[in-house]
Parts: structure tokens; sequence; C-alpha cells
């Protein structure tokens, strides 16, 4: 039988990360460790904004949360599951059911078409077609892409295509959501527009959302702001609630 496109619950995954430790150098341990003995809690559901300096770790800890590198020590928990008990292969199909992903530099395929890039991860998940595709137009048109599905990549503007990968990294209804500065390549107006689409799809399915970003506006639609300095999480009393 074939997937449906809803998860059969579209409650947020926890995220947990306990004294996580993760340098890249081995062959220099002058380097110091770029994740340091790091420590978060985020709920089911929550939306948060990770900000901190260039270079302080931000993207190096969503690769870690992501499965799709592994730390040195410590411990990862998503939804309850152990993301370092995993084998990589485990990993890798953890990631495609539960989680999308939203980064700056949007590998949209050149040869496929608008709505066949968004349907790669329905495909994959072996997702009924029919519906898939008719979600798949639902949302493009919702990010003001209707009747653009049939145009290549390089047919659209730079923030059109942030939005058809916005539509592929979510057509499968992840429970997790990790935007790598989702905005940071876009104008005001469009980095707005896929903020909102975001929002729009929070207030749906609830997923967990962790977003970096170096934009206090951006960080102003996540319920929390959580600061990152130096491969470590600065204290309660600096973070930053709305
Ligand atoms: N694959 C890698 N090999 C070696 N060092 C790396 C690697 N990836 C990141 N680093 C280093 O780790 C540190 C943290 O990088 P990271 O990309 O996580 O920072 P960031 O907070 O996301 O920065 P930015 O805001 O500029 O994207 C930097 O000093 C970077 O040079």
């Amino acid at each position: 039988m074939k997937a449906l496109l809803a998860p059969p619950d579209p409650t947020g995954l926890k995220v947990i990360a306990t004294n996580v430790v993760k340098h890249y150098g081995e062959s220099d341990p002058s380097r110091p460790p770029v994740i340091r003995g790091l420590s978060l809690s985020i709920t089911e559901g929550e939306w948060v904004a990770l900000m901190g300096d260039s270079g302080s770790g931000k993207s190096t800890l969503l690769n870690l949360l992501a499965g799709i590198d592994t730390p040195n020590g410590g411990e990862i928990s998503i939804g309850g599951e152990s993301m370092i008990a995993k084998s990589e292969k485990e990993r890798t199909l953890f990631r495609r059911k539960h989680m999308g992903f939203v980064f700056q530099f949007f590998n949209l395929f050149p040869t496929l078409s608008v709505l066949e890039n968004v349907l790669l991860p329905a495909r994959l998940l072996h997702f009924d077609k029919k519906q898939a595709k008719q979600q798949a137009l639902s949302l493009l048109g919702e990010v003001g892409l209707f009747g653009k599905d049939h145009r290549f990549p390089s047919q659209l503007s730079g923030g059109e295509q942030q939005r058809v990968a916005i539509v592929r990294a979510l057509i499968h209804r992840p429970r997790l959501i990790l935007a790598d500065e989702p905005t940071g390549s876009l104008d005001h107006d469009t980095g707005e527009g896929i903020l909102a689409l975001l929002k729009k799809l929070h207030q749906r399915d609830r997923p967990t959302i962790i977003m970096t970003t170096h934009s206090l506006d951006a960080s102003l639609h996540a319920q929390r702001t959580i600061r990152i300095r130096d491969g470590q999480i600065l204290p309660e009393n600096q973070e930053f609630s709305h």
C-alpha cells in the first residue's frame, strides 16, 4: 500500500542535545573543537531561531542534529530516538522520512522541471503519485508559483527558485524542519514571503523548526532565540523569548 502524504502524527519532534562535542581537525589537536560540550532542549512543535556570529558553529550544529555529520562526543536524541545509536543508513532513512531542509543555497536539479524537483522527496518515500502532485501544485500556488510548474530552474528568479526549494523541503510534511539562513540571500520582501510560508506550515502541522539566522527580523518569527558562541549555548538569561 502506498503511503499517504500526511504523517500519522503531525506533531513536531522533540530535539535534545547533551554534551555534544565536534572537532574537525583530528590531525591537529591544538585546534579547539567547533562544538564544545553543547546541550540544548527544543520541545515538540517549537520554532527556535539559532543566532550567533559567523563561525560560531550554527551550521555544524544543524548538520549534527540532522545526522548528516556525527559528533565526537555526546548524545543527540530526535523524537526520543538516539541519532548516535543509528547506523548511517538508518539515519538517512530517518532524515528522509521525518526531516525537511531549507538551505541558503538551494540545489535544484537544473534538468528537472519545477514540479519534478518538488516531487523528488515524495518519490523517494513512495508516496501516492496523484496525491503528491496535487499537494505539490497546491503548495506551489501558495508560494506564488502557480502555472510555473513546467518551467526549469534557470527560467526562474533567485527568489522563485528558493520558494521551489522550500516547497520541495516540505512536501512530505516533515516533523522537524532545519533551516540554515533561509532568507540569507533574498531581498527583504522575498525573505518575508518565505517566513510567512514557514509560519503557515507551522500553524498547520506544528513541526519543530530550527532556523539559523543573522537577521533579527527573521528571528522574531520564532518563539525563542537560542544564542551560540564559540560552539556553546549562551546561558538562559542571555536567551531571548519572544
Ligand atoms: N568541514 C569542515 N572542516 C573543517 N572546519 C570546518 C568545517 N565546517 C566548518 N568548519 C569550521 O567550523 C567553524 C564553525 O563553522 P560553521 O559553518 O558551523 O559556523 P556558522 O556559525 O554556521 O557560520 P556562518 O554564520 O558564517 O554560516 C568555523 O571555524 C569553520 O571554519
